[in-house]
């Protein structure tokens, strides 16, 4: 029974997968719903496309026709011949630089549109997508997919729809010139096919696995490079070397291997195309002398032989480009059809100020990664508008995960968050996260000026708007001594900032934006004395009058917070002032304290 049911599956699944590939087709096709807008050029370019190959088949006629008058069986003469063919040779150069424009017209336009969608959707899906997904994997998506995506559609499709006219319009020819010659040199047509297509796979699979490889060897160079103190702090640099050259030897081998077996493919190829052109030669000669036919029609009948025989060779080529392009659209249409968090097709929300009373009532939760663990388990916090609380707990007792779940960056799974008594999952994403302000840990700014880092807590705001929230995020004393004040580029190719100074730019950014909630993730690592007392101060000025949730990693900043919630493994164990929770015997928050404070006092 188990034996019957196991063939019943096995076929199934191999008609599966015949459908499925044939979907997958369908489905790859419904990229050309970007070309959609650019028919137009697309149609024009086909046209042009259909001249070209037109012009370029009649060539070999003209071989036939120079040698007909050569022979005196021509009502033309030779200066003629030649004239109608530059005049087809002008005509082919026209048509060819419309058909590439036109094209290429279609190609850069659509992909862009591609491109733009693309990422306009990747970078509004929710959170749990990226943390199943790398970075580069999704980078790789926008360039290397869509790049292959037009490739096909700029030079692919129109080679491709050469290569076959050529062959159909190729052979229609010769078979009027001479069937019998054209049955002949069909027979050896097979041969070349069926080797064309084993070696072509086996070769394909072979430069994908060097491909990979390399990609390998890219992402040692890739990962050290942004890890570079790391490598010289460990003087691991001999390590890297010799891990990057034992990558790229295995890349090399294989290489060589793919080039060993193209090195076979192609001199099969070149030994069956001339062998097949000199057995017709042999055959066609003999035809000649029979006086069967013309041997100016044997000559043209040779040159078409060469322009079917190569582009039989470039189609297999063009077959592999295709289905590497089916797999790039589906790759993209997978990401199209994620389910964004931001509904980007609706307006965005009218901005509704909220209060900034939160709660959390009960609140369970379980990463989607991982679904074995629960992290939250029945956490329940109440802060009314404009006061503050602190988290303070353990690494790995839930803390970010509760302002996380504030911010709407997972669903959670029992309970309830609301605020101002408004559920969260009532809120549209792009409403809630308007009103609330997060000061990171570790502030990342991007490659840009002062002024634009600031600036994005409010896109829009004005110099002086600018320059207020730096003023009074004790910023603008450092901006101000740097020559290009606020337009001072900073980032990966600018100055560096010190944790400090990144920290109260972060401030300024959220002085902007004035939010009613406020989070601040402390940083773990210590200022020095003064900068943490103008960090400090500009926090003090930035938690006035909203609702602050701090997670506290140092328990010096937190003595006037109005409540204190502990957190152990995901659940809140002791709530209260500083001053309730440090005075209970044996309290956790106690024990923190003195662990904290014994060894400097
Ligand atoms: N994205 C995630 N996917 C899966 N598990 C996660 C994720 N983020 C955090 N966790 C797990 O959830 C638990 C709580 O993490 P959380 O970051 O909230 O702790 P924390 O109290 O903020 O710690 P720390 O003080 O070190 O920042 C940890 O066990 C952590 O491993």
């Amino acid at each position: 029974m188990a034996k019957g049911r196991r063939g019943f599956g096995e076929e199934a699944s191999e008609a599966d997968k015949k459908k499925i590939s044939r979907e997958d087709f369908k489905k790859a096709l419904r990229v050309f719903r970007y070309v959609r807008p650019y028919r137009m050029h697309f149609i024009a370019g086909f046209i042009f496309l259909i001249l070209s190959t037109a012009t370029t088949l009649s060539f070999p006629a003209l071989i036939g026709q120079v040698t007909s008058v050569i022979q005196g069986k021509s009502p033309f003469t030779l200066n003629q011949v030649i004239l109608i063919f530059g005049g087809i040779l002008v005509l082919q150069a026209v048509f060819s630089f419309f058909r590439i424009y036109f094209f290429a017209q279609v190609s850069e336009r659509s992909m862009a549109d591609v491109r733009r969608e693309v990422y306009g959707k990747i970078i509004t899906l929710p959170i749990p997508f990226f943390e199943k997904r790398r970075v580069g994997e999704l980078t790789s998506r926008l360039s290397a997919d869509v790049s292959q995506l037009q490739d096909v559609l700029s030079i692919t499709l129109a080679e491709l729809f050469r290569q076959v006219a050529t062959l159909l319009g190729g052979t229609l020819f010769i078979l009027y010139v001479s069937w019998k010659l054209t049955l002949f040199m069909l027979a050896t047509f097979p041969v070349i096919i069926v080797a064309a297509i084993i070696f072509g796979r086996y070769i394909r699979r072979l430069s994908k696995q060097a491909q990979d490889q390399l990609a390998a060897a890219s992402v040692i160079v890739e990962e050290t490079l942004q890890s570079i103190n790391v490598v010289k702090a460990f003087t691991n640099e001999r390590l890297e070397i010799g891990r990057y050259g034992n990558s790229l030897n295995r890349m090399v081998n294989i290489a060589l291997r793919t080039a060993r077996f193209r090195g076979v493919f192609v001199s099969f190829i070149i030994f069956a195309m001339f062998g097949g052109i000199m057995g017709i030669v042999w055959y066609g000669g003999s035809l000649v002398q029979s006086g069967e036919i013309p041997f100016a029609d044997l000559l043209t009948f040779i040159f078409y032989t060469a322009f079917i025989g190569g582009s039989v060779a470039g189609i297999g080529d063009m077959y592999a480009q295709v289905q590497k392009t089916v797999g790039a659209s589906e790759r993209i249409l997978e990401i199209l059809e994620e389910p964004s968090e931001v509904d980007a097709d609706n307006e965005l929300p009218l901005f509704v100020p909220v209060h900034g009373d939160v709660a959390f009532n009960n609140v369970r939760f379980t990463y989607p990664s991982r679904p074995e663990m629960e992290v939250l388990k029945g956490v329940s916090i109440n802060v009314a508008a404009g006061r503050k609380i602190a988290l303070v707990g353990q690494s790995g007792a839930g803390k970010s995960t509760i302002v996380q779940l504030l911010m709407k960056y997972y669903p959670i799974t029992g309970g309830q968050i609301t605020v101002d008594g408004r559920d969260l999952t009532n809120f549209n994403v792009t409403e809630l996260r308007r009103n609330v302000a997060v000061v990171p840990q570790e502030v990342i700014l991007f490659g840009g000026t002062i002024f634009e880092n600031i600036q994005y807590g409010k896109p829009g705001a004005t110099e002086a708007e600018v320059r207020e929230a730096a003023r009074k995020a004790n910023a603008l004393q450092f901006i101000d001594s740097f020559p290009e004040g606020l337009q001072t580029i900073v980032g990966e190719r600018g100055i560096k900032l010190s944790g400090g100074q990144r920290q109260r730019i972060a401030i300024a950014r959220a002085i902007l934006k004035d939010p009613a909630i406020l989070i601040l993730d402390e940083a773990t690592s210590s200022l020095d004395a003064e900068s943490e007392k103008l960090v400090q101060d500009a926090l003090d000025e930035l938690m006035q009058n909203r609702t602050t949730i701090i997670i506290a990693h140092r328990l010096a900043t937190i003595r006037k917070v109005d409540t204190i919630y502990v957190l152990r493994e995901g659940q809140i164990v002791e709530t209260g002032t500083h001053d309730e929770l440090a005075l209970q015997e044996d309290g956790i928050y106690a024990n923190l304290v003195k662990l904290q404070f014994e060894p400097i006092e």
